[in-house]
């Protein structure tokens, strides 16, 4: 786990300028989603700190993507309440969208257009001001600046993950919210994609990111461990661990597994 002390700057964005920083950028509860009748998100509370990288994890089908998508404001949850970056998700869920960046598992941008293209696409959505500098500020950030006139269709997995979080930061966004963003992706690619993320987060960037990784579980500040729509264990790696009813020496693995294990004997069906 990275240290949980370290010093943070603020994210700045000429975009939100004079928009008051919260110490909580998540801070929900009783968050639910019914699927014909089924509770597929079960009164779900979270809190994550401004600049903080929470990991987001549970089985196939817990209900991951599920919240993520409420706490950007596209689904309407039928119950709960509370903010993100200091908005309330249910009556300003438009504000929420242009001050975070969702970045879904499937990778959403146009393959026969060029990687400046998209990201010149995405900057008109957001009407930004300035959007050939935003663009070329993408560019450079996520080192795309040689490839930009590829076709996103032609670029690897990585390069398409890094176009995808390019994409995601265009408008300045203070919140992250993160779908599996490296599923699929080879190992160098997925730990540059870590850096990037943990730079970010130095700067102020808050970031909920859903992950089946062990290896990125463990590079997270914190960790919310979700099953069958419920949250079953929370906080830092040891944390979840001794919540697991494990001795410190195991494994986040055998943490998730234990956790699994007894919310089976909960929830699954006789
Ligand atoms: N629009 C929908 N209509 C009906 N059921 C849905 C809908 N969206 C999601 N579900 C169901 O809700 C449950 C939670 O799905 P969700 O996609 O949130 O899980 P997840 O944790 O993100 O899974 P994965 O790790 O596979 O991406 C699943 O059983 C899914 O089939």
């Amino acid at each position: 786990m990275s240290a949980p002390g370290r010093p943070k700057r603020e994210y700045r964005s000429a975009q939100h300028e004079g928009t008051p920083v919260t110490a909580l950028a998540i801070d929900v509860r009783g968050l639910t989603k019914r699927y014909d009748g089924r509770a597929v998100v079960d009164d779900v509370a979270l809190q994550v700190a401004t600049g903080r990288i929470c990991g987001f994890l549970g089985p196939n089908g817990s209900g991951k993507t599920t919240t993520i998508r409420m706490l950007c404001g596209l689904l309407k949850p039928d119950a709960g309440e509370g903010t993100c970056l200091g908005l309330d998700v249910l009556r300003e869920s438009r504000a929420i969208k242009r001050q975070s960046g969702y970045m879904t598992q499937k990778f959403g941008l146009y393959e026969d257009l060029s990687i400046r293209e998209n990201l010149d696409f995405i900057a008109r959505l957001f009407e930004l001001e300035r959007r050939t500098e935003a663009v070329d500020q993408a560019l450079a950030r996520l080192g795309l600046v040689e490839r930009q006139r590829q076709l996103a269709g032609t670029l690897s997995g990585g390069w398409k993950q890094r176009l995808a979080l390019a994409a995601c930061l265009i408008h300045a966004p203070r919140l992250l919210l993160l779908d599996e963003p490296t599923a699929g992706v080879d190992p160098k690619a997925r730990r540059e994609f870590w850096d990037e993320i943990h730079r970010l987060a130095q700067e102020g960037m808050t970031v909920l990111v859903s992950t089946h990784y062990m290896d990125e579980a463990e590079r997270c500040d914190e960790l919310v461990y979700i099953a069958y729509g419920t949250v079953l264990a929370r906080g830092t790696g040891a944390e979840v661990v001794r919540q697991a009813g494990l001795g410190a020496d195991a494994s986040l693995e055998q943490a998730f597994v234990a956790l699994i294990a007894r919310a089976q004997d909960n929830f699954a069906a006789p």
